[in-house]
């Protein structure tokens, strides 16, 4: 199959979370497996050294018009081949600025509906354009789309509304992929006719908030939404677990779009994601102290030993180590573990925070550091190699998000053979085995035990109510376990280490609903 993928980020390039890693990984997969992938995203240009991760992207020549917000716009195309991958960079002076993807110190940029609309556009002209010399044809129109999140959820839309009632894409399908409902794209309903979508379709995009969540007597809350749009046009639409599948349909997760997702629950899958087995392989990480595996560990005590005094943290092997890495924002919970953190401190036991996001949760970190010399760090920033020294030397990983759609930290501690303690919500659920007393450590040490009998003595510890009290017990248990029974610790790091988590996996069901969306006819259009 011709695959398209069109995301806001895509690892190493652009990220600023998970989406970057699956853009960037999950392409690769789909090509070993013998498809024709491209992925198309900004070429972001903020003026500093990151610029130069685009170098190896050449200028196509080929240049798109784009008729939106009241003007033609013109984009132009960088092009990249990565372990057989097309990478396709659509070059536009707003994505060149100075700040993160998204906005800066001031906030989010309040343009970032039109840089997105610009994205949708050209992403749906490039596989009819973009010849790549020497690498083969266009893609053409028999391919499928998949649009990631709001920022590429234009996508199916304009295939559903632009091209097809002309006869083009016909044979294309679109899926919509949700890697976090909590962003929708929304803005006033006014700004409907810049995005360059037929007029007859504004039913398609329009929402309406319900009572409660309107400003004042005479607002009627009507507002555009990009991923609602995307949810009702797209031919199938898919999640990052089965666990998020299901809840993005309650009122609870799903985010005002569940009664749409009810009435499409047939063409709803979620499948989790997988891991980039080189970027995370701890037998070969460069931003570690010492490589191991699951046969000999050795590694991962120099790894903890070297993060404790790079953290200037007493270097002791007997404490438990836990890391927490992720935005501080209200869905990775770390304003739980500001609440818990008394009654942890007054555990033995060591914390190293890193993250970026809401100030007041930096500065509660700055404080807790100045509080707790010998037991705390926060580390504020975003810094990739911080995040695999953490992942390798800890001896614990902290998920306490309040939602979370799979959650990719947790896989990768888990090959570290660093065991998460998580909220049991979304993926979290899906991909952590709880720590199970009654398992054999001995048959999971040989190889030989049966998981699915109950032989398994679990991945990780998950704990069910979102505070402070839950999150303690599941400390206290797992601190137990370090202390009193190595030999159970080392039977969960290898059931931990042994999974495959691969994307090969997921690689393959992802492909199963490319199948299942060209078996039907178009959904819309
Ligand atoms: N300060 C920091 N320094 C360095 N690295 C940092 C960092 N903060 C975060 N990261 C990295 O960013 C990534 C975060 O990935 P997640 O999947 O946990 O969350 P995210 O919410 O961004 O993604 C959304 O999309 C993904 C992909 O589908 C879903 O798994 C997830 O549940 C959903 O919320 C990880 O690679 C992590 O190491």
């Amino acid at each position: 199959m011709n695959i398209v993928f069109v995301s806001s980020e895509v690892a190493p390039w652009s990220k600023t979370g998970g989406l970057g890693d699956v853009c960037g990984a999950l392409p690769q997969a789909l090509v070993a497996r013998g498809h024709r992938v491209m992925v198309i995203s900004p070429k972001y240009q903020n003026g500093s050294k990151a610029d130069a991760l685009y170098n190896g992207a050449l200028d196509t020549c080929t240049r798109a018009k784009i008729g939106c917000f009241g003007a033609e716009h013109e984009v132009g195309f960088f092009h990249q081949i990565k372990n057989g991958v097309d990478y396709v960079f659509v070059d536009h002076a707003s994505f060149h600025r100075k700040g993160s993807l998204y906005g800066d110190s001031f906030g989010v940029y309040g343009d970032n509906q039109f840089r997105f609309t610009l994205l949708a556009h050209a992403a749906c002209e490039a596989p009819l354009q973009l010849a790549f010399e020497g690498c083969g044809d266009r893609y053409g129109k028999d391919i499928v789309f998949v649009a990631n999140d709001w920022h590429a959820g234009l996508v199916p839309t304009l295939v559903a509304s632009k091209y097809r009632p002309h006869g083009v894409y016909r044979d294309a399908r679109t899926i919509c992929a949700i890697h976090n409902i909590f962003h929708q794209g929304v803005e006033p309903s006014t700004t409907f006719p810049c995005l360059g979508v037929p007029t007859e379709w504004y039913g398609a995009l329009e929402y309406q908030y319900p009572h409660h969540m309107r400003a004042h007597e005479l607002d009627e809350g009507r507002v555009v939404n990009i991923l609602k749009g995307a949810i009702a046009t797209s031919d199938r639409v898919l999640t990052v677990s089965q666990g998020y599948a299901y809840e993005i349909t309650t009122p609870e997760g799903g985010k005002g779009m569940e009664g749409l997702l009810l009435s499409r629950a047939n063409k709803l899958d979620g499948i989790a994601n997988g891991i980039d087995m080189d970027e995370w392989n701890p037998e070969a990480d460069p931003d570690c102290a010492a490589p191991y595996s699951v046969i000999d560990l050795a590694g991962k005590l120099e790894c903890k030993r070297a993060l404790q005094k790079e953290l200037g943290l007493p270097e002791r092997d007997d404490v438990p180590l836990m890391g927490f890495i992720g935005r501080l924002d209200w869905q990775k919970g770390p304003d739980l573990l500001q609440q818990a953190l008394h009654d942890m401190m007054r555990e033995d036991i060591q914390v190293v925070m890193l993250g970026s996001g809401l100030p007041e949760l930096e500065d509660f970190m700055r404080w807790a550091e100045g509080e707790y010399k010998d037991k705390f760090r926060g580390w504020v920033g975003f810094s990739v190699p911080m995040a695999h020294r953490i992942t390798a030397g800890c001896d614990l990983l902290l998920m306490p998000s309040r939602f979370e759609p799979c959650g990719l930290n947790q896989l990768y501690a888990m090959r570290y053979g660093t065991l998460p303690i998580a909220h049991a919500t979304g993926g979290l659920k899906d991909t952590i085995t709880p720590h199970n007393a009654f398992g054999d450590a001995d048959k999971v040490l040989a190889g030989t035990a049966d998981v699915n009998q109950g032989e398994g003595v679990g991945t990780g510890w998950l704990f069910n109510d979102m505070n402070a009290d839950a999150l303690m017990w599941a400390i206290r248990s797992a601190c137990d376990v370090y202390r009193s029974d190595k030999k159970f610790w080392r039977a969960m790091q290898t059931q931990a280490m042994t999974q495959d988590l691969s994307w090969n996996n997921a690689a393959r069901k992802w492909e199963q609903v490319f199948e299942w969306a060209k078996m039907d006819p178009p959904h819309c259009g």
